[in-house]
């Protein structure tokens, strides 16, 4: 048996036209406002690709470069003036940010009605008392991801490798929100393989090399990889590898591919969002 392949690339496609179709209904462009500090190269091509979609969907997106010195007092003004700017709908402040910022008090000082990262605590609070408001990226391209390709996730056995705030926790409470009976496993989880052989559903997003092997896998699963690795091959070339070991594909049902995968449904979430914040902002919820 080998695994259907889930291609994030389709998912995305479809949820991108949709958000454009949204955006295309409201009165002004949607605004998104992208805050990245330093030069870190992965992040200036993050921000770079969500640039580059937003105004391909017909949003307004302004991108603050800022330099890696930047006080947390400056950043924390720009914040003000986004949340009390009325042509902006929705802000995300590129992670990782630099160690003399302080994460947690930046995410806070995003107005919640405009986080379209979804982790504001306010947000993070509604998501987990089952009034969803914005929703994290990452994990809500997964649930796409799964509607998509028609893998089915209420009544089933889901199980979480990872706690992450912007992955695993979200992604339990959206898939208990989905009416999964849902196991947040991590590091310190004994016996991981016998948790994870449970999952008629398994997301994995530990960010360890290959850390589910198929011997860990409940033959005929939809298995989620969200691991985004950076390794060395054999030949010194640096190549990124999920957290699922590709030998899965001959034991799951479904697996999803790195890259390729749930990366591009980040960005199609994010985009999403800030169409629904601007929706809301404006009064003119429509269907997502
Ligand atoms: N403010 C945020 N910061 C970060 C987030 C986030 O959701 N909000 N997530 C990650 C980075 N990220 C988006 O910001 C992101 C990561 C990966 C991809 C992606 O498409 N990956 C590709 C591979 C790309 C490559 O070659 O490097 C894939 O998996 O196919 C998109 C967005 C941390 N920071």
């Amino acid at each position: 048996m080998t695994a259907q392949v889930l291609a994030g690339a389709p998912a995305a496609a479809a949820l991108l036209s949709r958000a454009a179709a949204r955006a295309r209904t409201l009165p002004r462009p949607p605004g998104l406002a992208i805050v990245r500090l330093g030069d870190d190269p992965a992040s200036v091509s993050y921000v770079r690709g969500k640039d580059r979609k937003a105004r391909e969907v017909g949003l307004q997106s302004t991108v603050y470069a800022l330099p890696e010195e930047t006080s947390q007092a400056e950043l924390l003004a720009l914040i003000a003036e986004l949340n009390a700017a009325y042509d902006v709908d929705g802000i995300l402040v590129q992670l990782p940010l630099p160690p003399h910022i302080d994460e947690a008090a930046v995410l806070r000082a995003v107005d919640p009605s405009k986080d379209v990262d979804g982790f504001h605590p306010v947000n993070v609070g509604e998501l987990w008392s089952g009034r969803p408001g914005l929703l994290p990226c990452t994990p809500a391209g997964v649930m796409v991801l799964l509607e998509h390709y028609g893998i089915p996730v209420a009544g089933r056995r889901a199980v979480v490798v990872g706690r992450s705030a912007i992955v695993g926790r979200p992604m339990a409470a959206l898939l208990l929100a989905a009416d999964a009976t849902v196991t947040l496993a991590h590091r310190r989880t004994p016996d991981l393989g016998a948790v994870t052989r449970e999952a008629e559903v398994l997301v994995v997003a530990a960010g360890r090399p290959h850390l589910v092997t198929p011997e860990m896998v409940r033959p005929g699963a939809a298995v989620v990889d969200v691991g985004i690795n950076r390794v060395l091959d054999a030949a010194g070339v640096s190549r990124l590898t999920g957290d699922v070991h590709p030998d899965v594909a001959g034991v799951a049902g479904a697996l999803t591919p790195v890259p390729g995968g749930v990366g591009p449904m980040t960005i199609a979430a994010l985009l999403a969002n800030t169409v629904t914040a601007a929706e809301r902002r404006l009064g003119l919820s429509g269907p997502r």
